[in-house]
């Protein structure tokens, strides 16, 4: 059995970072573990891949051969991969048991918000046997600055978690500049843990625009807490403690911790259990190093 991450978000929420630094990571740890790019539009990587997608169908042979506009053509490129998806099962055979991949995916939001294709793809994977996957779904902190822009996060996560059906981690990734364009409303850890959207609903601004949208951010908060299947891990790549943190979970997530069959006896899954840590603590450190004032939640008069 091989194990992997799937590595999925919006564009430009860090997965290409992600998958580099992770590599190196786990690499410092003893691992055997490899990339492959899955995204056939991303012609400048950063780091070596054992499969590039660009190999089979690359973004620019699908617009021009088909007509198609870049959306389009990345679109096309996905679908025929998962029509040959033989050929992807083909270039990892070969891996030995135990080895770790991460798959660098494409940015574009429809392919986890509607579109079948990269579901399809995984799941034909997972169902050959010889992988257990999870998804790592990142979102740029810097939206937690923001309350509508939250919201809309949480939704979107939410639609992956749904639409992928994968074990599933939610990042809040670049955390470490999460302050950066604003400050943050509440402690870090009322946006990891999603914790009182009610709360947040009251800073949605007065301004008549995003005000008469105030009913369907109540509702959209509502279902999020329904649902109450949304956390996140805050991680900054350069920050070793969060990415063992977000490798931690990733393992559990995908079997890796467990081993084979055999080894998951009662006493291992105990042990791990022994060792979960408390919430305050995951965060704590994250908090004190990336947010600048602690003394949240703010007064009126710090607006
Ligand atoms: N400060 C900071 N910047 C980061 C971090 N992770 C990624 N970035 C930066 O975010 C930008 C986008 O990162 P990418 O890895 O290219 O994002 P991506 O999701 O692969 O982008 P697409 O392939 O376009 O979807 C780059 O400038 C990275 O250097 C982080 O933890 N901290």
């Amino acid at each position: 059995m091989i194990f992997g991450q799937v590595v999925i978000g919006p564009p430009g929420s860090g997965k290409t970072t992600y998958c580099k630094a992770m590599q190196e990571f786990m690499k410092g740890l003893g691992r055997n573990v490899e990339i492959i790019n899955m995204d056939p539009g991303n012609d400048s990587l950063p780091y070596k891949c054992i499969v590039d997608v660009s190999d089979l169908i690359t973004v620019n042979d699908a617009m021009s051969y088909m007509k198609l506009g870049p959306n389009g053509g990345l679109v096309y490129c996905m679908e025929y991969l998962e029509k040959n998806i033989d050929w992807l099962i083909d270039q990892i055979k070969h891996l030995p048991d135990k080895h770790f991949v991460l798959f660098d995916c494409p940015g574009q939001i429809e392919f986890y918000t509607h579109h079948q294709s990269i579901n399809n793809i995984f799941q034909t994977l997972t169902k050959s046997k010889r992988i257990s996957l999870c998804a790592v779904y990142l979102v740029d902190s810097h939206y937690c600055t923001d309350p509508c822009q939250f919201i809309s996060v949480l939704i979107a996560s939410l639609g992956a978690m749904l639409r992928i059906e994968l074990p599933h981690i939610n990042v809040l990734s670049k955390v470490d500049i999460i302050e950066k364009q604003a400050s943050l409303l509440f402690n870090l850890d009322f946006f990891t843990e999603v914790l009182d959207l009610k709360k947040l609903l009251d800073y949605v601004p007065s301004d008549p625009f995003i005000a008469k949208y105030k009913k369907l951010n109540n509702c959209l908060a509502g279902m999020i807490e329904d649902y109450s299947l949304v956390s996140f891990l805050a991680l900054h790549v350069e920050d070793r403690y969060s990415m063992l943190r977000v490798m931690k979970a990733a393992d559990k997530a995908c079997g890796y911790l467990f081993g084979s069959e055999d080894e998951r006896t009662i006493d291992k899954l105990f042990s791990h259990a022994m060792a979960a840590e408390f919430d305050y603590e995951k965060i704590a450190s994250l908090q004190e190093k990336y947010v600048c004032n602690s003394t949240k939640p703010i007064s009126e008069d710090d607006l």
